[in-house]
């Protein structure tokens, strides 16, 4: 099929990812068949020549035709040595009528060198060019830092290979969920089963020229003393002997002893010192700060200017940027570079789903600075649990910090879906264009969504809610487009073996995608029937049929399963409601002119949680839990609001902290919204934080939670549910 994509795709053929320079001449040679290879020593261990002799299995000593292979120090490529940018991992990459020559700064390079002739062979004929190229971003890939599911070991091999082949070099184990990587486990090593697959994933990093890290993640229950110390170091030294040669340290998303600067920085100079620096074969120490991100930062405190005084300096220090899910842009780097004293390295919290995990996140990069790859040491992405459907935005992370400046998202978003599915590469880009927002979430982070058919939604919904009207054009592109909606998702659930690991991902979604398109087309059938009383009804039912469908989420996913949620639903939701009010009042019925709806609103004066979600299942209603530390301040309230009076069971609220911050917070209740009733906060358990609030029988319309101590409290935000009476 390699060879299949290259005819598919011959005309629209480019190299990934755009290399710095290259000319081609109109002339091109058929692929060599025999070949006798010129390699230099320093080739002689490493994976270079092995993925070469892959890609063109006709090495024969006598044949015509050469290759000339080496770096720079190596005499085989003596001659082509000042065509070597000198940068690290650049190559010179020369195809002629008589010869190959792929020359290196470094072994990467010239590896990188061999990546690029791997993409020339899959055309038909080998072009004669010449390629001078080097990354921008001197680390470049994925941080496996995310919580929820980690990923397989399956999962990660075929990541691996992804990132050989799109010139990524650094590959950061961290999963929050991995026990021997965090807390209670971070002391022990791996059982022999879990160590076996970490030296499998390490020598498959190897044969990518991928730097593979190990994170660990101690900062919740270390204890600043030389037992940790050394317990720490001996699990560094397990991971070292299953051939692991790079090392992290991640202090985010603790609290407590942990996150003091000075233990921080004494710890891990003393692990550059005596681990790191003495192995001689080991990669730069990298480090998460419990400041990861400027909206936590308190520069006064002195956190960040601490680490940036004390750390070593070749330690590296990542960074999200202004907040924990940001676009990186020149002043984001130039508020944090000057305070640690050295380039961040960048932790770009995208397109990772953990706080939104029923939405995918198939859509292009962008947001990103173009103008600052000399900024940062790296930029690594944290991505989805879902491996294979976060590669849509790793090849454009590739793309982006290997060449900034030639970096266009859109260009590159259409390849990334070629390369993952290149015989359904039209199905897979109308599902990743509809699912590509995130929805309302606690940190307030949106994409671009529908963006090729937005103008006609709006103008179909904007006509027919003003004036009665249908605009004729908009509404059948909108009916062109469900089609397209419903096909898609058709061929890519029937799509075989060409993406099987994709599909079992995304097929959750595609049957709601589905659902979403027949959905459209119902609503859009509502609208043209509206003042036919016999022949509208049918469609109003099948609409609420499809509704009812598409909330009845699949059970592998019990926290939902959202597709099109940003453009297509709100207004099929728009048109139904408008639809049908209509047709009640014109034909004086009751028909339910209700799409799918939350009987909770929330409002709020507290910025971070003004945004946040409401959400109903059966019997329980709640407000989504936000993933950053809550600046409430005095006075702030929060009000749950119900669609009628409702009587509770049960209210639970978990602040994250100890108890005396609940005596700062009042609770009352509201059966019209104007007269309050008290309800004591007391804590139900001794020392555990949930709040099970005394509630039980009351008849409310309104909930509301005022921080009424006079200062701003510093809270999490994980649960807010009520449960109503049966
Ligand atoms: C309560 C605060 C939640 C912050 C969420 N961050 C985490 C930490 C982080 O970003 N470290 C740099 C995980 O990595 C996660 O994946 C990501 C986004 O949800």
């Amino acid at each position: 099929s390699l060879l299949a994509t290259a005819t598919i795709h011959a005309q629209e053929f480019r190299l990934q990812p755009t290399p710095q320079k290259y000319i081609s001449q109109d002339d091109s040679i058929s692929i060599p068949l025999q070949y006798q290879l010129l390699s230099g020593n320093s080739l002689s261990t490493g994976n270079t020549l092995p993925l070469l002799r892959s890609l063109m299995p006709g090495e024969a000593p006598k044949a015509g035709f050469r290759i000339y292979i080496g770096t720079q120090d190596d005499k085989t490529v003596k001659n082509y040595r000042k065509r070597i940018p000198q940068k690290p991992e650049g190559y010179f990459l020369k195809i002629d009528k008589d010869r190959i020559i792929i020359a290196g700064a470094d072994e990467r390079g010239t590896y990188y060198g061999v990546q690029t002739l791997a993409q020339l062979l899959t055309l038909d004929k080998l072009p004669l060019i010449e390629v001078s190229d080097y990354p921008d971003v001197p680390y470049r890939g994925v941080v496996e830092g995310f919580y929820g599911t980690p990923w397989s070991q399956e999962a990660r091999m075929r990541q691996l290979e992804f990132y050989g082949r799109n010139k990524m070099n650094v590959y950061l184990y961290g999963p929050k969920d991995d026990p021997y990587h965090s807390t209670p486990h971070w002391r022990k090593p791996y059982p022999a089963q879990e160590a076996e697959q970490i030296k499998q994933l390490v020598d498959k990093a190897r044969e990518n020229n991928v730097i593979f890290y190990w994170a660990i993640h101690p900062g919740q229950d270390i204890r600043w003393n030389e037992e940790d110390r050394s317990l720490l170091l001996q699990k560094f030294e397990s991971m070292y002997q299953l051939g692991v040669r790079g090392f992290a340290v991640f202090f985010d998303d603790i609290s407590g002893e942990g996150t003091q600067a000075s233990k921080q920085a004494e710890l891990l100079n003393y692990i550059d010192n005596h681990f790191v620096q003495p192995k001689k074969d080991v990669a730069p120490l990298v480090m998460c700060p419990t400041e990861y991100n400027k909206s936590w930062s308190n520069v006064k405190g002195g956190y960040l200017t601490t680490l940036g005084e004390q750390l070593n300096k070749d330690i590296q220090i990542m960074w999200t940027g202004n907040k924990v899910i940001a676009t990186i842009d020149k002043p984001t780097l130039e508020f944090i570079n000057p305070l640690i004293k050295r380039k961040a390295y960048i932790w770009w919290n995208f397109p990772v789903s953990d706080y939104v995990r029923d939405h995918l996140l198939l859509g292009p990069v962008y947001g990103n600075g173009l103008d600052v790859k000399d900024e940062m040491s790296a930029f690594v992405s944290n991505p989805m649990e879902h491996a294979e459907s976060s590669k849509i935005s790793l090849y454009s992370v590739a793309d982006y910090t290997w060449n900034m400046e030639k970096f266009d998202s859109n260009t590159s978003w259409k390849h990334a879906i070629k390369d993952l599915m290149p015989l359904h590469a039209e199905y897979l880009e109308t599902f990743a264009i509809h699912n590509s927002d995130l929805g309302k979430n606690g940190h307030g982070f949106r994409r671009e969504e529908s963006t090729n058919i937005q103008p006609a939604l709006s103008a179909l919904l904007k006509n027919y809610q003003e004036k009665g009207e249908i605009d004729e054009t908009a509404y059948r592109q909108v009916a062109e487009e469900c089609r397209k909606i419903i096909t898609s998702a058709d061929m890519l659930l029937a799509s075989g073996n060409e993406n099987r690991p994709l599909i079992n991902e995304i097929s959750p979604w595609l049957s709601q995608f589905k659902l979403v398109g027949e959905y459209g087309k119902a609503v859009l059938d509502m609208i043209r029937l509206q003042r036919q009383e016999k022949a509208f009804l049918p469609s109003h039912a099948h609409a609420q049929a499809l509704q009812t469908l598409m909330t009845d989420n699949d059970a592998r996913y019990p926290q939902g399963v959202k597709s099109g949620s940003g453009q297509l639903m709100p207004t099929f939701d728009a048109l139904f409601e408008a639809s049908t009010q209509q047709y009640n009042r014109q034909f004086h019925t009751a028909l339910n002119a209700r799409a799918i709806y939350s009987p909770y609103t929330l409002e709020s004066n507290v910025a971070q949680l003004a945004m946040l979600p409401t959400q109903q299942k059966g019997k329980e209603g709640s407000v989504a839990p936000s993933n950053e530390v809550i600046n409430w301040q005095a006075d702030g309230s929060l009000t749950l609001s119900m669609d009628r009076p409702r009587v509770l069971a049960s209210l639970r609220i978990d602040l994250g902290a100890p108890e005396e911050t609940y005596a700062h917070f009042r609770l009352e209740t509201s059966l019209d919204g104007k007269e309050w009733q008290h309800a004591d906060l007391q804590t139900a358990w001794k020392g555990h934080t949930l709040q099970k609030v005394k509630v039980e029988g009351r008849k409310v319309l309104k909930i509301r939670l005022t921080n009424i101590s006079g200062n701003e409290q510093k809270v999490y935000f994980k649960t807010f549910k009520l449960t109503e009476k049966e």
